[in-house]
């Protein structure tokens, strides 16, 4: 199933001359893995900041499923339709890792009876347990951070998880154990994983490379 459809996507910051991304044609499926490479400033992380809803293109068109993004409501594109994983993590350092998910999941006005338990529940998914979910983000590793990253990404249940750099602070083996979560993300759960990395290793998880090259996407690997 085609989750997000890009068509012709062109964009230019306000103010600037010049176009950052320059009519890219993609498509997302659900149930894959994809990566995006490229040299810095090639527009990666400008892509993604259309891709989650954050800003509109120029030019072309957005689509996730058959809705354009230009027409739908982008608050609750982003607070329902997609999940986006940070390199820096973006938590509330002085709450506790459960704290960060409930408070994410009142934000996206979610429906979820039993808020806590539920957040419990997502984070020993992500390999959190309960007395670590307890304790202030402060206080936990750089792993376990990004772990509760990815639970806060799925707290509304997203069918696209979006993330830039997402093992960029982590060493080797942390990188390893948060790229089988992004697998199986994709794999067992059938969500659309697209992530942003200069990592090797990540591009090792992949279904389909694309390479970012002066605004321009090409498929450079299927497997
Ligand atoms: N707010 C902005 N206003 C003007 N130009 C910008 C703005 N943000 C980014 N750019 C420019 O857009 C281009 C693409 O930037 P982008 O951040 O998307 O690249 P990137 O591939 O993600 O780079 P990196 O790997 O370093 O994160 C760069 O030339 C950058 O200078």
């Amino acid at each position: 199933m085609d989750v997000l459809t890009l068509q012709n996507v062109t964009y230019k910051y306000e103010g600037t001359k010049k176009n950052v991304l320059k009519g890219i044609d993609v498509t997302f499926e659900a149930g894959k893995v994809y990566t995006i490479v490229g040299k810095s400033g090639s527009g990666k992380s400008t892509l993604l900041s259309l891709m989650a809803g954050l800003d509109i293109c120029t030019d072309g068109v957005i689509l996730h499923g058959k809705s354009d993004l230009k027409k739908l409501d982008r608050d609750e594109y982003r607070a329902k339709g997609i999940g986006v994983v940070f390199q820096s993590f973006n938590l509330l350092t002085n709450a506790t890792a459960v704290e960060n998910i409930v408070l994410s999941m009142n934000i996206s006005e979610s429906h979820e009876p039993d808020k806590k338990t539920f957040a419990y529940t997502l984070l020993e998914k992500v390999g959190i347990d309960k007395e670590t979910a307890d304790r202030k983000i402060l206080k936990l590793s750089g792993g376990e951070q990004q772990r509760v990253g990815i639970a806060r990404a799925l707290s509304h249940n997203p069918g696209i998880v979006i993330a830039d750099e997402p093992t960029g602070n982590l060493d080797t083996d942390t990188e390893a154990q948060i790229l089988k979560i992004f697998t199986s993300l994709a794999h067992d759960e059938g969500k659309c994983v697209i992530i942003v990395t200069h990592s090797k290793k990540v591009t090792t998880i992949a279904d389909i490379i694309y390479g970012m090259s002066d605004g321009k996407l090409v498929q450079m690997k299927q497997k």
